[in-house]
């Protein structure tokens, strides 16, 4: 028996990502709509009806409108929008966040899937605050490049015209969308400053945390931590700085669903820096969404996913 799964938004950047993940699986059977009726309400509340679990691929406005139109349908839910990312009725699709992460996700009706910067910043920080490495009002900032399939369909096409820009840093003002989720999952009780910036590459990401070191705390011990905390972990993965020989490729996890973790810099000069390497559309998106279904789903978390 396959499982009838819904993608709501299958054209776009995230959904067509998730869907070539699914389509060539024998246990699922995707519901697709024709291209006329992609946007037509009463088809997709008809597409909705007939799924076990469907995927909201959809601006927030998009999600915030037809979510309150499923109401008393049994249809499970995972939203790769940040509408839900906060709201304390659906549960964060993080499996490696924390010990019941996976089962929270597994039992969920409605899961919201991280965003994509978040994955990384969350992923750095969590275990550190946790533990009492980092203090929750620690004054962190947050430093990132993504590749620009990160703004969807409308930065693709700016991105693949002719004349196009090639990197550059956005944000500024401090309200970035990504920012609550980073606080509530990450633990921090003081708004991290982020510095978001794109560059011309079609996927990949680089989340850096500067940090300073003293007290105790050491390059070793921030490493140790992570290894702890991601243990056993298919798609986290906690490297040494020398696996990088000096640079980090914002592309080396292309394709996969894996983040890699690192600490760099120095104990002798008291700095260093916590990095995340993700594909925005893998862990930080699409492949996430499908690692969440495969829990939901109660098959293995890996099912049609890279490592
Ligand atoms: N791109 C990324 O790296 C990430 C994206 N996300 C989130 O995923 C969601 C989708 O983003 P992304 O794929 O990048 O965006 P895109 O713009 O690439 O895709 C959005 C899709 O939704 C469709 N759509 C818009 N309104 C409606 C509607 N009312 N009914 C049905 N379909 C609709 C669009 O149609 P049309 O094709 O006609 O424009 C488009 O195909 C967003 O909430 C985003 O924040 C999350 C993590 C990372
Ligand atoms: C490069 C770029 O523009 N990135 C987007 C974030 C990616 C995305 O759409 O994020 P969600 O994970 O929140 O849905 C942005 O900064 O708004």
């Amino acid at each position: 028996m396959a499982w009838n799964v819904f993608i709501d938004g299958e054209a776009g950047t995230t959904g067509l990502q998730i869907r070539e993940r699914l389509e060539a699986r024998a246990d699922i059977a995707l519901i697709q709509l024709a291209d006329d009726a992609r946007k037509d309400t009463a088809a997709r509340l008809e597409a909705f009806a007939a799924a076990d679990v469907a995927i909201l691929c959809l601006p927030d406005a998009a999600v915030l409108d037809i979510v309150p139109r499923l109401a008393g349908t049994d249809t499970r839910l995972i939203d790769a929008s940040t509408a839900h990312r906060v709201a304390p009725d659906w549960v964060f699709g993080f499996p490696e966040l924390t010990a019941g992460a996976r089962a929270a996700v597994a039992g969920a009706e409605r899961v919201s899937n991280p965003g994509c910067y978040a994955s990384g910043a969350i992923a750095l920080l969590h275990p550190l605050v946790s533990r009492g490495l980092v203090a929750a009002d620690a004054p962190l900032s947050i430093n990132a490049v993504s590749g620009y399939t990160g703004g969807g369909k409308a930065m693709v096409s700016e991105f693949e015209a002719p004349s196009h820009p090639h990197s550059f840093a956005y944000a500024m003002g401090q309200r970035h969308k990504h920012i609550p989720e980073i606080m509530q999952y990450g633990g921090l009780t003081r708004r991290p400053i982020f510095a978001p910036s794109v560059g011309d590459f079609a996927q990949g990401m680089v989340v850096q945390v500067p940090l300073h070191l003293g007290n105790g705390l050491t390059i070793a011990r921030l490493t140790a931590a992570y290894a702890e905390h991601y243990d056993g972990a298919r798609f986290v993965r906690v490297l040494p700085a020398s696996a990088y020989e000096g640079r980090i490729d914002a592309e080396r996890t292309t394709g996969t669903n894996r983040m890699e973790i690192s600490v760099h810099g120095d104990d002798e000069t008291g700095c260093a820096v916590l990095v995340a390497v993700l594909d925005n559309l893998g862990k930080g998106a699409s492949g996430a969404a499908v690692q969440n279904l495969n829990l939901m789903l109660g098959i293995d978390e890996g099912t049609g996913l890279t490592a």
